[in-house]
């Protein structure tokens, strides 16, 4: 990892270190992902299939998991994964559960009152990425709150394993999240799936969780056609920011780095210190601890666009921070609590030396689908609300409208829209006959 002195750097520099590794947004993805979503709307089941076989090299004749193979799901995983699956999905679920909206109700003014209430998004529809590690955790991050939520039809996507199964903890993991509704299909023939709807796999409103490049760039898409489906947020390629002062431990620094790093090519893990000591120091242990993963080929093409930038002091590295907006925020410096109101965007922080970035990635109970690219700057990670609709309510009495409606009646003319204005003037001049509108 190369070392910048952010002092040093010119505008454009500082542009430069600060940038990731680039969205291909290119013509051809957004064409063959155009592509492959008008294949899926015409051919359904068997367009899946078909793409399947080309971008997954397997051949399925069903989409949907069997019930058989649920069950031997169960069976095949070890106790000590279970219950590891049950800490995960409790810990969820308690951080989830407080996320609860209670209604909200007020008299604007005598006889008029507003309300909000919460309804579940009706049908969804859960991505869990697979193409290089099937993502369990992901299962828990997208069923817990779409089941607490209260979201009637549940649809989870992932893409099948070479010999045509689901990895088991995956199948485990939505049942015990309370969803049954599991089809192979990954990448962007499965968003376009649970957008247009196939003979096998149900249509749904919405769709969540992350994904590589044609998983984001159909999400995108299948959102820009009304017959489609919404779409959660872009969260794309894994990417960790650490502050660090001088009395951090440059080895916990380094596995932190390291654990986004190991999750793609194109994850991106950045070092930001106030000591210069700190950051030699991460170099060499960075190195030490990446000989020694089993992805250590993935996670050194990472390191290549990961940088190290020292800085004057933590303050300029906050504001740094809040330039770059990361996925994750990880706080390694002397009282971490102290710092937390000068953090504007991030999609989750972690903050002092226990509080690893993993902890988020599995169970201490927050989201970890958070956004990538820097949409942190305007948008939340996944959370309750993202499954909820919240739909308002209003509630005149006469004496409410007779108030009111004047008012109302100046808008609308303001306006021009003399049908709007008539939509009050009739009842006022009914309350009027009656003795109730002067
Ligand atoms: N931001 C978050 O919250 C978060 C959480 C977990 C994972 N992630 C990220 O999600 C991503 C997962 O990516 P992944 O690739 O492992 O799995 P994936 O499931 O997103 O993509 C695999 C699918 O991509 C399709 N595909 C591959 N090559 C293709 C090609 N040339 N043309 C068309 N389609 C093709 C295939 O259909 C395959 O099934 C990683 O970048 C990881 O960092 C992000
Ligand atoms: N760090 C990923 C989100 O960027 C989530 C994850 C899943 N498993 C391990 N990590
Ligand atoms: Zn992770």
């Amino acid at each position: 990892m190369k070392i910048f002195n952010w002092s040093d750097l010119n505008s454009e520099e500082q542009a430069f270190v600060l940038s990731r590794p680039a969205l291909d947004q290119s013509a051809s993805v957004s064409e063959k992902v155009a592509q492959i979503i008008s294949q899926v709307r015409q051919n359904g089941d068997e367009a899946v299939k078909a793409l399947t076989e080309t971008f997954d090299g397997v051949t399925l004749d069903h989409l949907a998991v069997s019930p058989a193979e649920f069950e031997d799901a169960e069976s095949s995983i070890s106790a000590r994964s279970r219950e590891a699956i049950l800490t995960a999905i409790e810990n969820v679920s308690k951080f989830h559960e407080v996320q609860k909206p209670s209604s909200i109700s007020i008299e604007t003014m005598p006889g008029v009152t507003c309300r909000r209430e919460a309804r579940p998004i009706e049908r969804v529809g859960l991505y869990v990425p697979g193409g290089t590690a099937p993502l369990p955790s992901t299962v828990v991050m997208l069923g817990v709150p779409a089941t607490i939520a209260g979201c009637p039809l549940k649809v989870l996507c992932t893409p099948p394993r070479k010999d045509g199964s689901i990895d088991p903890h995956i199948l485990v993991a939505a049942k015990l999240t309370g969803i049954d509704q599991v089809y192979k299909a990954g990448g962007a023939q499965a968003i376009a799936a649970m957008a247009f709807g196939t003979g096998s796999i149900p249509s749904v409103s919405k769709i969540f969780g992350p994904g590589n490049t044609w998983v984001t760039e159909a999400k995108l898409q299948v959102a820009k056609d009304p017959a489609g489906a919404m779409y959660d947020m872009p969260a794309g390629p894994s990417e960790v920011m650490v502050i660090a002062d001088e009395n951090a431990s440059p080895d916990f620094i380094a596995s932190d780095l390291l654990s986004q790093a190991e999750h793609g090519v194109d994850s991106q893990s950045i070092l930001v210190t106030n000591s210069k000591h700190i950051a030699e120091q991460v170099v060499e242990a960075v190195m030490t601890q990446l000989s020694q993963l089993s992805r250590k080929d993935i996670a050194a093409i990472a390191l290549e666009k990961s940088r190290i930038i020292t800085t004057d002091n933590l303050s300029e590295a906050l504001a740094i921070s809040n330039r770059y907006g990361p996925e994750h925020l990880i706080i390694q410096v002397t009282d971490p609590e102290s710092w937390t109101s000068k953090i504007h965007n991030a999609g989750s922080v972690f903050l002092g030396p226990w509080s690893p970035e993993s902890v988020g990635d599995y169970a201490s109970g927050t989201n970890h689908v958070l956004p990538t690219y820097g949409y942190a700057k305007a948008v939340s990670g996944l959370s309750l609300d993202s499954f909820l609709k919240q739909v308002t309510f209003q509630n005149l009495s006469a004496e409410g409208l007779c108030s009111l409606g004047p008012t109302v009646e100046h808008l609308a003319e303001l306006e021009g829209l003399d049908a709007h204005k008539n939509a009050v003037s009739i009842r006022l001049q009914q309350l009027k006959g009656k003795g109730l509108s002067s």
